[in-house]
């Protein structure tokens, strides 16, 4: 089989050895949308990270038989594309939880503890000058006793909530919005997020949830409460959250993705300049051990799709 790796600086240096035995494997570091068709012309097996397959490059690859998502998130595959034109479409589920948990957890307690701001502190010789043995310059949050709301109880929503628990953090789980039944152990969106205290997101992009966290879903937030978003850009509208965030509206916000990437330099939250904002550039996900649960997530996926069967297929 013909298998074209698009975007293979994404997979960090990590041997795709375990593709070889399906085939041959040709590598790209990157891919542009100008470089895409013809990389991929007589390719049978597709692997993408981030490069975008849409419906008019799908409608012209009569011998693509597989697109394996190298991610968990499809939002870059327009699936229904892909059904029409019997393509088949994997992902990875759950191969990023660990480093996803611990990523926002750590956005969270910089944000809680102002760890980034004592540690500047310490960096510029604050503490050095100091009259105290500590310094308490900037607030400092338990975790303890805080509602903590999840907005997708999937995969990583799910062990999140764990970790938040662990921490004597009340889960709340958020109904999804503008839903009229709210189901068991579930409250509703509006209400969850009137009363949170963190509101962590974990649910996918798409035409539902785009723009979901706008400047009036913002407000409905305390201004004590803080919002982490680990899933994807364009699920909070960035000059809303920039906006609350600069007007003090909002405490403090955790986020690894944008809804362009890599960051466009006029990005509001790249502009941002207040320390009540951690921004990381999409790596929540991209821990060594991730990476290589990743690829043989790949591997396996191939190798069901082979054998017939329905491992992580989403087309
Ligand atoms: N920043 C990073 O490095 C990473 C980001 N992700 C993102 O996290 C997302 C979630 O991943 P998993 O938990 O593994 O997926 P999952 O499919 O297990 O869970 C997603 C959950 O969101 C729910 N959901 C869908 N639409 C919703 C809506 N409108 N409102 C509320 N909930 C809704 C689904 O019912 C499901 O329970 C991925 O789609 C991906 O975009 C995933 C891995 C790494
Ligand atoms: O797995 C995902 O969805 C990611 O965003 C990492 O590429």
């Amino acid at each position: 089989m013909n298998i074209v790796v698009l975007d293979a600086a994404t997979l960090a240096g990590v041997s795709l050895d375990p593709l070889r035995k399906f085939g041959t494997v040709t590598e790209y570091d990157t891919t542009s949308a100008e470089q895409l068709m013809s990389r991929i012309q007589s390719a049978e097996v597709v692997v993408t990270n981030k490069v975008v397959l849409n419906a008019d490059t799908l409608s012209q690859l009569p011998n693509l038989r597989l697109i394996c998502v190298a991610a968990t998130g499809t939002n870059n595959i327009d699936l229904e594309a892909a059904r029409a034109h019997n393509i088949a479409v994997t992902n990875v589920a759950g191969y990023s939880t660990p480093s996803v948990v611990l990523h926002t957890f750590t956005l969270l307690g910089n944000l809680m503890s102002n760890i980034h701001r004592y540690a500047q502190d310490c960096a510029n010789g604050a503490w050095q000058r100091s009259d105290l043995f500590c310094r308490l310059d900037y607030p400092i949050h338990d975790l303890s006793g805080k509602r903590f709301v999840i907005v997708g109880y999937g995969n990583l929503g799910q062990a999140v909530a764990k970790v938040a628990s662990a921490f004597g953090a009340e889960v709340v789980i958020a109904e999804r919005p503008g839903q009229e039944t709210v189901r068991a152990e579930r409250v509703e969106f509006t209400e969850a997020l009137r009363s949170a205290d963190i509101v962590s997101i974990h649910c996918p992009l798409t035409d539902t949830t785009r723009d979901l966290f706008d400047a009036d879903t913002l407000a409905l937030l305390p201004a004590h409460a803080i919002l982490l978003n680990t899933a994807r850009g364009g699920i909070v509208n960035e000059q809303a959250l920039a906006d609350v965030l600069a007007s003090k509206q909002l405490l403090g916000a955790g986020v690894d993705v944008l809804s362009v990437e890599p960051a466009a330099a006029d990005n509001p939250l790249v502009q941002y300049q207040g320390n009540n904002l951690l921004l990381t550039p999409h790596t929540a996900w991209a821990s060594q051990e991730s990476i290589t649960r990743l690829i043989q997530g790949i591997a396996e996926n191939i190798d069901s799709f082979l054998q017939g069967r329905e491992h992580n297929r989403l087309v």
